[in-house]
């Protein structure tokens, strides 16, 4: 039975909140098994570090031979490396033993840097890394990101932590091509000791269980912040900054930090909402609809399946899961929360008719997405109240996927935005000629387009999200 294993490398904190004691524990809390190579010992607490003492390399050396030579490690994170000497011996053991991803905090540029999988600095680290640069706004840390990229990792995460006091702690992450914003609530409280290693070696755990990067660094952001908001008020130490409880879960109802995100209202960019008549007259199973989908570059799915028997409709559902999980997109049923219990979708999207998204929450509990139909400003606000992540607002253009649906056309779209203290996604008669001209509104919570009859009433899937991507990816540049 193999157990995810991830083998920190990183310095000792006498107080326990960073350092290898944060790794083993995060690790330990995510269901990852992690050993330990120690490269200093430090004198710390919650008032900062009063000593350091290197250990020799040799012994480095040989506490990486033990590990790697007898226990197959996944994924290897690293913390404190305080000598070019200690890195050296590291790059060498990797190229010795093959792991599957590294995980580094990136403290300077070296050539562990860019063997790295994922670099994680903090925005004074990214600011060192550039030669000083000053990194003030959101915009600075994507501009930080992709001049890190240039160093060679394969992804890179600026951490947001440190950033001037916003309501959210937002992290931002480039793959070389796209931006992703990691977005969370940011916690009040001086608890913060240990956030940067904890993320990086959740992030390890997560990829150690096989998840892809950028479900690994949602999982790993939503249980940071998770554990922070539990910690808040825990006092140990008398200084500014206390450590966190990373094992929080032993004493309180679960948090929904499994696989459980935290919903990203840029997943609303590109909304594949499927529909069984037209995978019928194309001869697609649904698996093969959201796998191609997927391909072209959706960024969440809906299963909208109003005419399959339920028994058929879980079995494709569970399917869907699986192909979604394993790309990071989330997946959705619409209207039946039985099916979404049933195969632990993502979340539920419901229509004004449906039961009311209060009662879907009540039965999702708090991880899970919701979104509501709204065609005016008072249902928006009602699914505000009722504690809904999105709205879906149309139908923005004349459409016959579904019946007796009023069209909303531009103004109404705006006006429902405007009103509405959610992200939006435009929703009907949207295809690869108009959907340009949604997103140019120009409405901020305007996210994306949901589209059905456009991908899905098409031979090829894939083509025609791709095509769709790339139109609304232009439009995005643009703006
Ligand atoms: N007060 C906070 N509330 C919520 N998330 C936080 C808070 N402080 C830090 N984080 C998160 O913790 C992680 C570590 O970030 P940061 O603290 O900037 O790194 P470091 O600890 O290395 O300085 C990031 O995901 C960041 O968004
Ligand atoms: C041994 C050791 N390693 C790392 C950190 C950084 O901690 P943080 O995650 O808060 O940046 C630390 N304080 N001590
Ligand atoms: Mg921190």
């Amino acid at each position: 039975m193999p157990w995810p294993h991830v083998l920190t490398v990183a310095g000792s904190d006498s107080s326990a909140g960073a350092g290898i004691q944060a790794d083993v524990k995060a690790c330990a809390a995510l269901g990852a098994y992690c050993s330990s190579v120690i490269t200093a010992v430090t004198a710390q607490n919650t008032a900062g570090v009063q000593g350091v003492h290197l250990v020799p390399e040799e012994l480095i050396r040989e506490q990486l031979q033990s590990v790697l030579s007898d226990m197959s490690v996944d994924v290897v994170k690293t913390g404190m490396l305080p000598s070019a000497g200690i890195i050296k011996i590291l790059c060498e053991s990797l190229q010795k033993f093959s792991v599957k991803a590294t995980v580094t905090i990136a403290l300077s540029r070296d050539e562990l840097f860019a063997m790295a999988d994922i670099v994680t600095p903090n925005v004074k680290e990214a600011s060192k890394l550039l030669g000083g640069v000053s990194l003030h706004t959101i915009a600075d840390m994507r501009d930080a990101a992709e001049s890190i990229y240039k160093f060679g990792p394969r992804y890179v995460l600026v951490k947001g932590g440190d950033m001037p006091d916003s309501s959210e702690a937002i992290d931002v992450f480039y793959d070389g091509k796209e931006f992703v914003e990691f977005r969370g609530h940011r916690i009040k409280t001086h608890n913060t000791h240990g956030t940067g290693c904890t993320l990086a070696s959740s992030i390890a755990a997560e990829l150690a269980k096989g998840s892809s990067m950028l479900n690994a660094v949602q999982v790993a952001k939503n249980f940071v912040e998770s554990a922070l908001h539990h910690s808040k008020d825990l006092v140990i130490g008398n200084g500014p900054q206390g450590p966190f409880d990373h094992l929080f879960r032993l004493k309180c109802p679960p948090y929904n930090i499994g696989s459980e995100r935290r919903f990203n209202p840029d997943s609303l960019f590109l909304y594949a909402v499927t529909d069984s008549r037209m995978n019928k007259r194309w001869g697609h199973s649904i698996e093969d609809a959201v796998k191609a989908a997927i391909e072209g570059g959706a960024t969440i799915v809906q299963l909208r399946e109003k005419d399959i028997e339920s028994r058929a409709f879980l079995e494709a559902a569970k399917a869907c899961m699986d192909i979604c999980r394993s790309s990071g997109v989330p997946l959705l049923i619409n209207d039946r929360v039985d099916i979404a219990l049933a195969c632990n979708a993502d979340g539920v999207h419901v229509g004004q008719s449906d039961i009311s998204a209060r009662e879907v929450r009540e039965l999702l509990g708090p991880g899970k997405i919701i979104g509501v139909s709204c065609k005016t400003p008072a249902q928006a606000e009602q699914a505000w109240r009722d504690g809904a992540d999105y709205l879906g607002c149309g139908g923005v253009f004349p459409t016959t996927t579904k019946a007796n649906n009023p069209t909303l056309g531009f103004e109404g779209l705006k006006a429902v935005c405007l009103a509405s203290k959610l992200p939006v996604v435009a929703i009907g008669g949207i295809n690869a000629t108009n959907a340009g001209s949604v997103m140019e509104l120009g409405v901020p919570n305007l996210k994306g387009v949901a589209v059905v009859s456009a991908l899905f009433d098409r031979e090829c899937v894939s083509t025609e999200t791709r095509n769709l991507r790339s139109i609304l990816t232009s439009v995005r540049c643009l703006a």
